[in-house]
């Protein structure tokens, strides 16, 4: 991974953060893309004093052109782009008939759309070097989780699209991963958008129990170095994939469950 020019987006915070950490340490030259340059700046500067070479884009992943510019200033910059990390995303939590669907169009836009313009305008330099592009999707882009309709079929869509992308890449040994976290320590939750679109503000987990940031994104670097196709992380998220294969429907109950045990759940 020394010196390979790696593209992250939404890596000012959580995963993203902790890739371009992981990428770094190992020798890799980083771009960290988000919307808000001071949380960039911060970022940069924490990466900077750990000697890692990083350089910051302020972009919104879900804006075509900030994409194009996105991968015009990496190679203004580095002169090449090797590894395209989509990891940009946002989550919802509300059931579907109270939501505005204008949430699931902003929740679309961010992690659908983001990753196929950011792959778009990367994929040209990545053939060129026979990189990698490496989409964060979820469990959740295998198994929709009620509440979560935006998301769920937004990184199913994802899910979609990088299988295409691999199989359409097969000869030009262009290397496609599709990454699924479980559960994994971040503002993600508290971020989320409830059904009006206001951010729901607090996690309903413990996320004190989940996997950090930092074991996801080192299993993710790992995955990316061997070159492999898919990464599904967590036991209890591999045992939902795996379930979800053979009774859905048995799946609906226990996903059901779990869900509506959350704190504030939109169940009760
Ligand atoms: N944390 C989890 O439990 C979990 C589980 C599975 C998958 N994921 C996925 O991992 C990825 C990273 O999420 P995270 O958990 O680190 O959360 P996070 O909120 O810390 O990180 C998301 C990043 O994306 C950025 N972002 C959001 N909208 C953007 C936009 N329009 N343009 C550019 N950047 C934007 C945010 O500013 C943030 O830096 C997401 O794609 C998420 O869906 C997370």
């Amino acid at each position: 991974m020394k010196d390979k020019v790696v593209i992250i987006t939404g890596g000012s915070s959580g995963i993203g953060y902790a890739l371009a950490e992981a990428f770094g340490a190992n020798g890799s030259k980083i771009m960290i893309t988000g919307r808000k340059q001071e949380a960039l700046d911060e970022a940069t500067n924490k990466l900077e004093a750990k000697g890692i070479e990083v350089i910051s884009f302020q972009s919104d992943v879900s804006k075509e052109e900030d994409n194009q510019k996105m991968a015009e200033a990496a190679v203004k910059h580095f002169g090449r782009i090797d590894i395209l990390i989509n990891n940009a995303g946002i989550s919802m939590r509300a059931l579907f008939s109270e939501l505005d669907l204008s949430v699931v169009k902003r929740v679309m836009d961010i992690n659908f759309y983001g990753a196929l313009y950011a792959t778009k305008y990367c994929l040209s330099e990545i053939e060129k070097n026979q990189g990698s592009v490496v989409g964060i999707s979820s469990i959740a882009g295998y198994r929709g989780l009620p509440a979560r309709t935006g998301y769920s079929a937004s990184k199913f869509a994802l899910q979609g699209f990088l299988e295409v992308l691999r199989t359409e890449m097969l000869k030009k040994n262009v290397h496609v991963l599709t990454a699924c976290p479980g559960f994994t320590a971040s503002n993600i939750r508290k971020s989320s958008l409830t059904a009006d679109g206001s951010h729901q503000g607090d996690s309903p987990r413990k996320e004190e129990k989940m996997m950090t940031a930092e074991e996801c994104a080192n299993h993710i670097y790992k995955a990316t170095k061997k070159r492999k196709k898919f990464l599904t992380l967590t036991t209890q998220g591999k045992l939902t994939v795996f379930l979800n294969k053979w009774i859905p429907g048995f799946m609906d109950k226990v996903v059901y469950n779990v869900m509506a045990k959350e704190e504030n759940s939109p169940f009760k």
